[in-house]
Parts: C-alpha cells; sequence; structure tokens
C-alpha cells in the first residue's frame, strides 16, 4: 500500500514585506503563483519513520525529523493518537533553498499522502491549520493555483487568474537562506519607514486578465534588495534574462532563484536558450502558472 502526491512550486508576483513584528515575522501581502514544476511524495507504511530523497539536489535535504515531510506526518498522527510509521519517499525537482517552497511542496505532500493512507478523514480547514503550524508557505503549498496571503503569509484567499503565464527561472550554484534574506531586509530597513504591505491593485487585475505585459509592469518583491545584497551575482542573472527579452525578472520570493517573465512558450524557450549559454546561472527550467496545489496522482493498494 503506497499514496504518491505531485506537489507544485510557487513564484512570489508581489511579496509586500512589512515592518518585523514582535515573533520575528513579517506581514506580508504576499501574491503566490504555483507553477509547473513539482516535487512527489510517496508515503508507505514502514517499522518506523523514514525519509528518502532522490533528484537534484537531494545531498542538501534533511533525512531526519527536521525534514518538513516527516514533521508534517509527525503533525498529523499526532492529532489523530496514531504513530508516524512510514517510509516517506522525495522525489524532487523544485531546487533546494531557491525560494520557490520545496521544503514547504514536501510538507503539503506528506501531509495529504498520510491523510489519504491513514484515512484520517481530516477537514481541508484541519489539512489548513496543520500547513499553518509547519511553515509561512505551506498552506499554499496544498492549495496552489493563485492566491493571496497575508498575516505571515499563511492566510490564503483564492485569487483568479484569467490565463496561463509562461515562466523561465535560473537556479543558482548555492542557496540563500529564507530566515537570513528576512534579517538582511531588517538591516537595510533599519530606522526607515516600513509601510503596510498591501496588495496592488493593478497586480490582481493583470493577474485576473491573464495580461502577461500588464503583469510584468507590476510585479515586485520587496525582499530583492536584501537576496541582491547578501548574493550580488545575482544582478548578472536579472541584467541576462532581461537582456535576452523576458518581459520581466525578479527575485523569487527570498531567492536565489531568478524568475522571468515571457510572453508565450516560444518565448520562453528562446529566453531559457539564452539564459544557459550566458553562463549567469546553474540551471535553467520553463515552466507555467497556475498549477494545481498538492494532488495525489498513484497509489499501490
Ligand atoms: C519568502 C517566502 O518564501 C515568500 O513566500 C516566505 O515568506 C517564507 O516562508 P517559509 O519558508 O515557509 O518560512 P517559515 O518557515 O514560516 O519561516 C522561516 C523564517 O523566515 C522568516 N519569516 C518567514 C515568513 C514571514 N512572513 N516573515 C518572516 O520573517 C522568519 O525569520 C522565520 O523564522
Ligand atoms: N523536504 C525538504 N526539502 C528541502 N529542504 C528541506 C526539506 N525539509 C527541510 N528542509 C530544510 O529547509 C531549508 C530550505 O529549503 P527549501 O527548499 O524549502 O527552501 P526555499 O525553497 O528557499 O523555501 P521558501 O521558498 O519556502 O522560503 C533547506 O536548506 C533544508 O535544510
Amino acid at each position: 500500500m503506497s499514496v504518491t502526491v505531485r506537489v507544485p512550486a510557487k513564484v512570489n508576483v508581489q511579496l509586500a514585506v512589512g515592518a518585523v513584528r514582535a515573533d520575528g515575522f513579517h506581514d506580508l501581502a504576499n501574491v503566490f503563483l504555483a507553477v509547473g514544476l513539482y516535487d512527489e511524495v510517496t508515503v508507505t507504511p514502514a517499522a518506523g519513520l523514514r525519509v528518502t530523497c532522490e533528484g537534484p539536489g537531494a545531498a542538501q535535504v534533511p533525512l531526519d525529523r527536521t525534514n518538513l515531510a516527516a514533521r508534517a506526518a509527525i503533525a498529523l498522527a499526532g492529532r489523530y493518537g496514531l504513530t508516524p510509521d512510514v517510509h516517506l519517499h522525495i522525489a524532487k525537482d523544485i531546487p533546494v533553498a531557491g525560494g520557490m517552497a520545496g521544503g514547504s511542496a514536501d510538507g503539503a505532500g506528506a501531509l495529504v499522502a498520510c491523510d489519504a493512507l491513514w484515512g484520517t478523514g481530516a477537514s481541508r480547514e484541519e489539512l489548513l491549520d496543520i500547513c499553518a503550524e509547519l511553515g509561512s508557505d505551506v498552506p499554499f503549498s496544498l492549495v496552489g493555483g493563485a492566491a493571496l496571503g497575508t498575516g505571515r503569509g499563511e492566510k490564503l484567499t483564492a485569487l483568479e487568474a484569467g490565463g496561463a503565464f509562461h515562466w523561465v527561472f535560473a537556479m543558482a550554484g548555492r542557496g540563500l537562506s529564507t530566515p537570513a534574506v528576512f534579517r538582511e531586509f531588517d538591516r537595510l530597513t533599519a530606522g526607515l519607514d516600513v509601510p503596510e504591505p498591501v496588495a496592488s491593485r493593478e497586480l490582481l487585475d493583470a493577474l485576473a486578465e491573464g495580461d502577461p505585459d500588464a503583469l510584468a509592469a507590476t510585479v515586485s518583491n520587496d525582499l530583492q534588495p536584501a537576496a541582491l545584497s547578501l548574493f550580488p551575482e545575482l544582478a548578472d542573472t536579472l541584467a541576462a534574462g532581461r537582456a535576452a527579452g523576458a518581459l520581466a525578472g525578479l527575485v523569487s520570493g527570498s531567492g536565489p532563484t531568478t524568475a522571468f517573465l515571457a510572453r508565450d512558450t516560444g518565448s520562453a524557450e528562446k529566453i531559457a536558450q539564452m539564459l544557459r549559454t550566458s553562463g549567469a546561472c546553474a540551471d535553467v527550467r520553463v515552466a507555467s502558472g497556475p498549477a494545481p496545489g498538492a494532488t495525489v496522482v498513484g497509489g499501490k493498494a
């Protein structure tokens, strides 16, 4: 008996960041778009909790109880008086520590997979509560599509997306730590008046209309200066993607992956090819969004 769940990566088309809160988190206006780069989590009953991982960057993924997939299984089992005796296998395709919510995807995937395996009958709300305990990005990994995240990003409102948006992602040769990027944001904004984060009306309209030019004119990421400060070479990657014809280029979330919006699939392939030969990044992928959230794609009786 096993269950396999597929979970998408995300790009933040707007990431507005407020001042640091008393609990160390930041209030956000976080416009998430799920994109078609996926991790798959397979859960199988086992003698105890075990995590394995294959794919690019697998060596950087912890295989102990700190893995978000393991934490999800433990949290769900805890609620239902079960023991998390499962083997969680992660087939990784989302870059590790890349700002595309790879670990969050695995947390949401493991939760949905264990829920199906154990037949807990947990409601969507209960699953979303557990997701929010696991991390700010995890609820969005569960729901996918397009959504506005407020609070620390965990309170979601579904958004309409009027069409597919085509993206090129440039992966860096090393990762960036999300807490370190938020700390750098605090350092760069120290003494300044940081406004309350608000979603842009123009950006939400562009998303709803499926208009790539209008979206390109409105994308923004308040963490970008912090990511560039910690990883200055990303400025060259952004310049290379824009020179290759991208409508817009920005750092994805806390980075260091950079995301380039293309007009259509043909243009995305051309930008990807130019980025590959530019030497300005370690790897390049093409993907479109919105993509569906965590979905059961297979299982064996
Ligand atoms: C940068 C984003 O990826 C944008 O979607 C997210 O805000 C980060 O979400 P995440 O990786 O799920 O982050 P969490 O695991 O919840 O938090 C990791 C750390 O990031 C910082 N953090 C995260 C979210 C937030 N709204 N404010 C923060 O300051 C905190 O230092 C926190 O200790
Ligand atoms: N299943 C997992 N996959 C990858 N990393 C994990 C996982 N579980 C825990 N981690 C830890 O989380 C850190 C961040 O990895 P992750 O790939 O989630 O980063 P990220 O994509 O930048 O996150 P986000 O975009 O949500 O801020 C890793 O360095 C690793 O130590």
